[in-house]
Parts: structure tokens; sequence; C-alpha cells
């Protein structure tokens, strides 16, 4: 750990109805970084994001410390978070992410009025301004439009742009892809590199039980199974020499995913994302 990390998670303990489910967790993810959380179904990814982001349910009781841009907030919910601790999010549902009975626009107006101090005028244009950073298509017209009357790799685009317009240090992103079609995650991946991981752009915790979209977007890993972490170390070590019996499976599935072909390109660059390259 170093001293701009963005997340500290150390000693992270989740209880669900008083049952062990995540246990002893530590990870960090600095300043500029791009980090993957891997594991299995039901190893506690989510619990350990909701965590993390103080939306945890009731039933979920969660100890340890979760320090984020230097605040201790494993305690504090969501919504009381100081402003420099919040952290963007990015689920799998974008469905349940949006309001349909409020257009696209005046959703996205909001935290530029509310994080930014703008009026509603250089809101609705700094609005614009991003969308267009994030090579949006038809901008005017999808702002007008109700979330139902988007397509899923659109929502997931203004999942992203809520995200972002709140200036965070950190945005989680639960499974971003994981409803979108094959060529439509492509696009939300790269986007995803695009936006995030620099000295000006926020921090990603990816979670994903995906390697080959961890290889696409990360430059580190951390591994749990059953609550537990397994493994943790820069992707590219991670691939070349798997040590616990999930990774192994992980990695034999990106090899028989692409037969024949190293999953590195000769030229990979971690921080241009590993497939991309290939
Ligand atoms: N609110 C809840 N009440 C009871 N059990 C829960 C709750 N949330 C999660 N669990 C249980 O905790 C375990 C970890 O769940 P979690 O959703 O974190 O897994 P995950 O790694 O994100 O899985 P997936 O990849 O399938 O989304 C699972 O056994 C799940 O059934």
């Amino acid at each position: 750990m170093s001293g701009n990390d963005v997340l500290k998670v150390n000693e992270l303990c989740i209880r669900v109805d008083g049952q062990p489910v995540v246990s002893d967790l530590c990870f960090h993810v600095a300043a500029g970084e791009r980090v993957c959380l891997l594991g299995p179904s039901g190893s506690g990814k989510s619990l350990t994001a909701g965590a993390i982001l103080g939306l945890s349910p009731h039933s979920v009781h969660v100890d340890g410390s979760v320090c984020i841009n230097g605040v201790e907030v494993a305690d504090i919910r969501a919504t009381r978070r100081p402003v420099q601790s919040r952290s963007g999010m990015v689920f799998q549902d974008t469905h349940s992410a949006l309001n349909p009975l409020v257009s696209v626009g005046t959703q996205l107006r909001e935290p530029f009025m509310r994080f930014h101090g703008l009026s509603r005028r250089a809101a609705d244009e700094a609005v614009v301004t991003l969308l267009r950073g994030m090579q949006m298509a038809h901008v005017e017209e999808i702002l007008k439009r109700s979330s139902a009357e988007l397509s899923g790799g659109q929502r997931q685009r203004i999942c992203m742009a809520l995200a972002l317009a709140c200036k965070p240090a950190l945005i989680v992103a639960d499974e971003p892809t994981t409803a979108l079609d094959v060529l439509t995650q492509n696009e939300v991946l790269k986007l995803l590199r695009e936006c995030t991981g620099t000295a000006d752009t926020p921090a990603l915790l990816f979670i994903s039980h995906d390697i080959g979209a961890a290889c696409r977007l990360c430059e580190r890993a951390v591994i749990i199974d059953e609550g537990r972490l397994v493994e943790s170390n820069t992707l590219t070590h991670i691939i070349a020499n798997p040590q616990h019996r999930f990774t192994r499976q992980l990695v034999r599935a990106l090899h028989d995913s692409a037969p024949g072909r190293p999953p590195f390109a000769p030229d990979f660059d971690a921080r241009e994302g590993l497939l991309c390259t290939a």
C-alpha cells in the first residue's frame, strides 16, 4: 500500500444473518489504477462492493476498515459520507439505476448542479460536453428520452456519465457488462478504460468473474474465493503463474477462448489493455 491509495480495504469481514461470508479481506486501489476484483459466483464480490459503497442491506453486518480518499467510511451509509469519500457506481442492472419517469438529461443535470455548483444552463452544457467526450451519438435526442427508451448499451453509458459527473476519486463497477451483447460489452469496456485509471480520472475497482474483460481493462487483480483473498498480483503475473484452483480455471478458460494465441500480445502494454492490442 502507498500514500496515494484511493481505496484501502483492511480486515473486512461481512456477515449475513450472522454467517460469515467475507473474511479478513485486505486490498487497495491507488490513484490512477484500475484493479479487478475477481471471484466465482457467490464468493462475496457484490457484498464487498456494497460495503465499499455504503449500500449494504440491513441484514448484512460489516466489520473492519474501508478507507476512501483518507476517510474511514465502513460505518457510514452512502448518502451520509463526506463528498470526497463518495464513489461513483456502475451496476449490471441499468434499469434500476435510472429513473424511467425523469428524462435522462434531467438526471444528468442534477450532479453538475449539486456537486459542481453550476447553474441549470451551465449544467446542461456540461452534460452535453461530457456525453460528447464519451463519443455518444445523438446526444441532444438521447437527453430528452426516458431511460426506458434507450438500449442497454446506451443506458450503461448514461450510468457511467452519472458516475463521472459526481467527480469521484473512485468508481466501483460491479459486473457492468454482464447484461450486454459482445459488441456492446467491448464498447463499454473501452469507455471505462478511457474514462478511468489516469492521474486526471477516477481510479476503478472492476468487479467481475470474467478474466478476459479484466485483462482488457485492469493492470492488477485481487482474487477471492469463499470470501477470502486467494491471490493478488498484476494480471500479467497471474496469467503466467496462476496459483489458486479458481485462478487456474480462469486462465485455462482464457486460453481456450483464443486457442493457439498467447493471451498477451507481443507489444502488450497493461495500461493499454491486454486483449485490445492482440
Ligand atoms: N442480502 C442477502 N441476504 C442473504 N444472503 C445474501 C445476501 N446478499 C448476498 N448473500 C449471500 O452471500 C453470498 C455472497 O453473495 P455475493 O452477491 O456477494 O456474491 P458474488 O460473488 O457477487 O456472486 P455473483 O458473481 O453471482 O454476483 C452468497 O452466498 C449470497 O447468496
